[in-house]
C-alpha cells in the first residue's frame, strides 16, 4: 500500500502499527521519527526489527515517505503539526492514533488554518495500561475496534486508503464525527480511567494498603490495572476532552450519592432496583452491538 510508512512516537501504539503493518506487507519500509531525548526507546525498536532507520530529522525522516502516523500523547500533536508542517506533502496521507479528536483537529488548524485534506483523524480503540516500544504487540488490533473522524473537507480518496489501512491490520473501522467520537470515549473510556484512577489512589492512601492489595479479588484488580496506566498519557487525555468529562464526573457524583442514600435508608429493594438496572443496561448493550473481540 505504501513505500515508506513514518511512525512519530514509536511506543505501544506505533510500534504496534508498525509490527502490523510489516506482518500484513503494507509497507515496503517502516522508519521512526522522535525527539533526542527518545532516542535510547527508538534504539529499541530498531533492535527489536520494528522499525527499518529512525530520525530525529524532520526532514530526512519525510524523504520517501508516503504515509505519517503520529502516535504521541494528545498535548504534544501541535507541537508535531508545527514540526511537520515544512514537509507537509499533499501527496502523503497522514493520520494520527490520539484518545481524543476535537482537541487534534483544534491542534491542526491553530498549525495549518485549515485541517489538511489529506489528514484523517484516528483512534484505535485497542491498546493498556503498558507504553513503549517493549509493549508493542504485532495483533493488538485484530478484531478491534477503530474509529475514523473524517472532516466535511476531508479527502474522500484518503478516508478510503487508511480505511483500507487500518482494515487489514485487523481493526473493524467506524465512521463518526470528531464531537461524536469524544462524547462517547468520555463515557467509555475517559471516565472509567479517571474512576480508576481515583479509586486506587484513594485507597493506596490508607495504613492498610498492604492488605487491601494483597486480598485483591477480580473488580479491583481490573481497576489497579488501569489506574497503572501512563500518567502523562492520560493528563493530556483528561484535558484535552474536560468539556465533555466534567459532566459525567457530576452525573456519577450524584449516581454515588444516591446509592449512599439507598444504603443509609437499608433500602435493599432500592439497591437492588439499582443493581438490576445497571446489569440489564449491559444485556441490553451486549445484545444490540456485536462485540468485535
Ligand atoms: N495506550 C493505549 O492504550 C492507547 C493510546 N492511544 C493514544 O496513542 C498515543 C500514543 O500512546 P502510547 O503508544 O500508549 O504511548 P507511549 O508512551 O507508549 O508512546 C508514545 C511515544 O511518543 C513519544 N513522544 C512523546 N512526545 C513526543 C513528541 N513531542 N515528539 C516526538 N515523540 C514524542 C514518546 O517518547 C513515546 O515513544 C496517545 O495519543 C494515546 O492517547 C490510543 C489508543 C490506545
Ligand atoms: O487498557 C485498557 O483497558 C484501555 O482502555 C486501553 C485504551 C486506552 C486509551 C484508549 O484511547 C483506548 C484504549
Amino acid at each position: 500500500m505504501f513505500e515508506r510508512l513514518c511512525i512519530i512516537g514509536i511506543g505501544l501504539i506505533g510500534g504496534s502499527i508498525a509490527k502490523a503493518a510489516r506482518a500484513e506487507g503494507l509497507c515496503q519500509q517502516v522508519v521512526a521519527l522522535g525527539r533526542e531525548k527518545n532516542l535510547p526507546n527508538m534504539q529499541r525498536a530498531l533492535e527489536l526489527g520494528v522499525v527499518d532507520a529512525v530520525y530525529t530529522d524532520t526532514a530526512r525522516a519525510m524523504a520517501g515517505t508516503d504515509c505519517v502516523i503520529i502516535c504521541t500523547p494528545v498535548g504534544s500533536m501541535q507541537a508535531i503539526f508545527t514540526q511537520l508542517k515544512p514537509y507537509w506533502n499533499p501527496q502523503t496521507l497522514y493520520s494520527d492514533a490520539g484518545s481524543t479528536k476535537g482537541s487534534v483537529v483544534e491542534a491542526a488548524r491553530a498549525v495549518f488554518g485549515d485541517v489538511p485534506s489529506n489528514f484523517v483523524p484516528a483512534h484505535p480503540i485497542a491498546g493498556a495500561e503498558r507504553s513503549g516500544v517493549e509493549a508493542a504487540k504485532v495483533d493488538l488490533y485484530k478484531n478491534r475496534r477503530l474509529i475514523m473522524t473524517p472532516l466535511s473537507s476531508t479527502d474522500a480518496g484518503a478516508v478510503d486508503k487508511l480505511g483500507e489501512f487500518w482494515r487489514r491490520i485487523g481493526s473493524s473501522v467506524s465512521v463518526m464525527t470528531v464531537e461524536h467520537h469524544d462524547t462517547v470515549l468520555a463515557a467509555t473510556s475517559h471516565l472509567p480511567h479517571i474512576l480508576a484512577f481515583a479509586l486506587v489512589g484513594m485507597l493506596g492512601r490508607k495504613d492498610e494498603q498492604r492488605e487491601i492489595f494483597k486480598y485483591a479479588a477480580g473488580g479491583f484488580k481490573d481497576f489497579s490495572r488501569i489506574a497503572s496506566s501512563d500518567p502523562t498519557m492520560w493528563q493530556d487525555i483528561c484535558l484535552a476532552n474536560k468539556q465533555e468529562i466534567i459532566p459525567l464526573i457530576q452525573q456519577f457524583q450524584a449516581e454515588l450519592g444516591r446509592i449512599e442514600q439507598l444504603l443509609l435508608r437499608d433500602n435493599a429493594s432500592g439497591l437492588f432496583d439499582a443493581f438490576s438496572y445497571a446489569k440489564q443496561a449491559r444485556q441490553r448493550f451486549l445484545e444490540t452491538f456485536d462485540d468485535p473481540t
